[in-house]
């Protein structure tokens, strides 16, 4: 019997190895069923396309948690976790890194939508996002909020 698995030399980083990054979003979606998105600030990567509210996850957060806590710091809203209901996730393969998305759908938060960080903001109905350039990740993200909300 041959053992060769015993005397292996640990494997060097494979080359094509992926940078995964988990970014948790929101589609917020108000009384007359529109959904809300926001623009990304200049200076940041992807700077002008319109995106769902969310960010990446703190070490130790939950999804949920992460999506509260970012809801709060950059709309000002508070939401509960039984609030927020999965619909969808993206997927993206972007340049230095490869996102994993899940977009969440929320309906009932506490507070006014406020732009805490200066960004636009804009409430759009569903099959009118594809007017708002927004980042190849998120395209995919569009027939499923359509099939829910129109
Ligand atoms: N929040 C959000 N991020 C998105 C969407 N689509 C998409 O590709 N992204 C990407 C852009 C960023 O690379 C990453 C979001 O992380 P972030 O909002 O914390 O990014 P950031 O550029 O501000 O990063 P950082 O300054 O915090 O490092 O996910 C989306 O719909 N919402």
């Amino acid at each position: 019997m041959t053992q060769d698995w015993v005397d292996s030399p640990p494997r060097p980083p494979e080359e094509g190895k992926v940078k995964l990054t988990l970014v948790v979003a929101c589609a917020l979606i108000d009384v007359d069923n529109r959904v809300l998105i926001a623009q990304r600030p200049e200076g940041k990567q992807l700077a002008g396309l319109w995106e769902f509210p969310g960010g990446k996850f703190e070490p130790g957060e939950r999804p949920e948690q992460a999506l509260i806590r970012e809801l709060c710091e950059e709309l000002g809203i508070v939401t509960q976790e039984a609030c927020l209901a999965p619909l969808t996730f993206a997927s993206h393969a972007y340049e230095s890194f490869h996102l994993l998305m899940p977009l969440y759908i929320c309906r009932r938060w506490q507070g006014d939508v406020t732009p805490k960080e200066g960004q636009a903001l804009k409430w759009v109905r569903a099959n009118k996002l594809r007017d708002y350039p927004m980042p190849p990740a998120d395209i995919p993200l569009i027939p499923p909020l359509i099939d829910l909300l129109m």
